[in-house]
């Protein structure tokens, strides 16, 4: 029986998020630089209290389709005339949408970029008071052994050494977090892959690495030192130990996820298979297509997990279905304070 069809639902909020970080009480107000957002100047409690589910993925444009996709599939409304805004408009650096309980937000390239955000996130999920929230990273990954348009979620993420960490310098010292992922929403998610998509969905180990080219032991950038049989030889080492797919967010963001007591998953779709070749060659339309696939399936998660408690909303602007008024309230109408 899949967590959906459970009597006792197991995921009945218990918890604000919480910062591992004293000094944040300390200051008169925290400024969330990269999201144009800050707790002395906007009121997050009120414009973020509600929210349930963070998504990420690389794109500004992926991420506007997203929310434009899940305010179809949870039937949830804008004022007529007016279009979802870019909470973050104003940082120049990520795009942030919010779709009733979910958010929406670009990431960027790499862990630098997730990393920053992650910080932000997380202590705007404090300031908020956000209770249990689930994270999801939706992205797009080069395939070991498998097909363009797989669809991967992610059941460890692990350095180019195949080390489950997450290595940062600070101080001067290496510090090690462990990258770890929830395996119960892995297999909720894997549930909810139709016997009609056609395409498959598995789960496997995702290599994160901190370049496209030569750390992902591609022939094609600029700078290539290595041969044919090298590269060869790490990719099938690679699969041999059960990697399913290379890219380059997943550890840093298992590993500040796991710091921070969040749940989370990493979904990825595949845009070549690395065994062949290296070059991304596909068709727009066809690569497009494919980076709905991870998308499909988390919104699948979330208008199942909505609707099981009744909170999928109405088909008219500003009303929910409330079973829990204290949240899911409606906050996009507010973005005109968010300037
Ligand atoms: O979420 P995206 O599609 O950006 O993830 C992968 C990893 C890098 O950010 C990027 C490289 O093309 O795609
Ligand atoms: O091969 C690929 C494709 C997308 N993203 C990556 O990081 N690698």
């Amino acid at each position: 029986m899949s967590f959906f069809q459970e009597e006792n639902d197991e995921y009945e909020d218990v918890s604000t998020v919480m910062v591992r970080n004293s000094h944040l009480d300390l200051m008169d107000q925290d400024i969330l630089y990269h999201l144009a957002l800050g707790s002395g100047s906007h009121d997050l409690r009120a414009m973020f209290g509600d929210v349930k589910f963070v998504c990420m993925g690389g794109t500004p444009k992926r991420m506007e389709q997203f929310a434009y996709r899940l305010m179809e599939e949870i039937s949830y409304k804008i004022p007529t005339g007016t279009t979802l805004q870019d909470i973050s408009r104003y940082s120049y650096r990520y795009s942030m949408y919010k779709v009733g309980p979910v958010l929406c937000i670009s990431h960027g390239m790499g862990m630098p970029s997730v990393g920053i955000l992650l910080h932000e996130i997380i202590k705007l999920m404090f300031h908020a008071k956000v209770v249990d929230p689930v994270f999801f990273r939706i992205g797009t990954s080069g395939g070991i052994g498998l097909e363009g348009g797989t669809v991967i979620i992610s059941d460890e993420a692990v350095d180019g050494t195949l080390q489950p960490f997450l290595e940062l310098q600070i101080l001067g010292k290496t510090v090690k977090r462990s990258s770890v992922l929830d395996k119960k929403l892995q297999w909720e998610l894997k549930s909810l892959a139709e016997p009609d998509d056609p395409y498959p969905t598995v789960i496997g180990k995702t290599v994160c690495t901190s370049d496209f080219y030569e750390g992902q032991g591609r022939m094609d950038g600029a700078f290539c030192d290595f041969t044919e049989e090298e590269k060869m030889e790490y990719l099938e080492k690679l699969k041999f130990n059960g990697v399913r797919n290379i890219e380059m967010e997943s550890l840093a963001f298992a590993a500040l996820t796991h710091h921070a007591g969040i749940k989370a998953a990493v979904v990825c779709v595949t845009l070549l298979d690395r065994l062949k070749g290296d070059q991304i060659h596909y068709p727009k339309e066809v690569l497009d297509e494919w980076q709905q696939r991870p998308q499909k399936l988390v919104c699948r998660y979330i208008k199942k997990y909505l609707s099981k408690r009744g909170l999928i909303l109405n088909n008219h602007c500003g009303s929910v279905n409330v079973k829990s008024p204290r949240r899911f309230k409606l906050v996009q109408q507010e973005s005109e304070s968010y300037d």
